[in-house]
């Protein structure tokens, strides 16, 4: 899609009535019911629109497309990105959106792993490696040039541009894989007015992956990043925050002092019971928005 038609479908957006538009006497409908409305119809014909400029998915929800793996490189400690590219096809192109996730076939087994970035040819994860684990033995083994299949994407993730004050991240782990993407896409919007706070937990500066991206993302204006890690140890990243804590139920109890349940939006990414706890403590705080992924 070229960029003079992707900006021709922005600036079709229906304008944001400002405050003083409404004039308070409760009218059925509000002028801010009228944009909603507007807002959703714009949406749906923004949708169909790209679809017919951008041409084929390679992916295919159904169907696992062939690709190689063009590179393998640690990320951290127990963690590989893994770099692969699609066979070239002029009239296709790839297409993901930041939180969604595709199925990795390798030999017998299919797992889902999500896109940390992505062109029109190429994907790249972060993955984890366990010992034991019936796909990180496959990835252990795999080679360049290797074959593999994927299939998606999958997800229903949307994030609408300035709905929010802030995008607090919460994750622990590769959690992070899904997170990321969304945060980069954020802060590279020159149009946001939205924070991004990110929030992470691992065990120690080994175990931490993305550390250049994550401070190439604090040049940004709207992001701010803490490392939560559980081991005592001197460690630092330029422009991010790290503190010795355990990112559990009472310290994420106490972040979230900062924030207002209203126009925060709070995005999770861990274990089932990282999960689980930050749910309850969102659930005790009233806090209005909050996504699993
Ligand atoms: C939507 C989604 C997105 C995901 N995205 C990513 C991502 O981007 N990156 C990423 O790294 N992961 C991601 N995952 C997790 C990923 O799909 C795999 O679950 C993970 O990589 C482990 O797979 P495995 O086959 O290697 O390990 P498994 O075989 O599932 O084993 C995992 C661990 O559990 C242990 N284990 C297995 N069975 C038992 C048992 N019976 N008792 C005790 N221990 C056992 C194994 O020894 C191993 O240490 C995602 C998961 C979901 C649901």
């Amino acid at each position: 899609m070229t960029t003079q038609s992707h900006d021709k479908i922005e600036s079709d957006r229906p304008q944001t009535p400002s405050q003083e538009d409404c004039c308070g006497n409760s009218c059925n409908p509000c002028i801010f019911d009228v944009h909603q409305k507007l807002l959703k119809e714009w949406e749906e014909k923004k949708n169909c629109k790209f679809n017919e400029l951008r041409g084929e998915n390679y992916l295919s929800l159904i169907k696992y497309k062939k690709f190689v793996v063009k590179s393998i490189v640690e990320a951290s400690e127990n963690c590989i990105y893994l770099e692969i590219k699609c066979v070239p096809d002029e009239r296709c192109r790839l297409f993901l959106t930041p939180g969604q996730h595709v199925m990795i076939r390798l030999n017998s087994t299919s797992k889902p792993y999500t896109p940390i970035t992505w062109d029109d040819k190429k994907i790249k994860f972060l993955i984890k490696l366990y010992e034991d684990g019936i796909a990180s033995d496959c990835f252990k083994k795999l080679k360049i040039e290797e074959e593999l299949f994927v299939r998606g994407p999958y997800g229903d993730f949307i994030y609408n541009r300035n709905c929010y004050q802030y995008v607090v991240m919460l994750s622990i782990g590769t959690g992070i894989a899904a997170v990321y993407p969304i945060a980069v896409s954020i802060c590279k919007d020159e149009l946001e007015d939205t924070r991004v706070h990110m929030f992470m937990g691992f065990r120690s500066i080994s175990h931490v992956p993305l550390k250049e991206e994550l401070r190439t993302l604090t040049d940004y204006w709207n992001f701010e990043c803490t490392l939560c890690l559980n081991e005592k140890m001197d460690a630092s990243i330029s422009g991010v925050t790290v503190v010795n804590k355990y990112l559990k139920e009472d310290y994420i109890q106490s972040l979230m002092d900062s924030y207002s349940k209203e126009t925060t939006l709070i995005l999770i990414c861990g274990t089932p019971e990282f999960n689980k706890i930050t749910k309850e403590v969102m659930i005790k705080r009233e806090f209005k928005h909050y996504v699993f992924s």
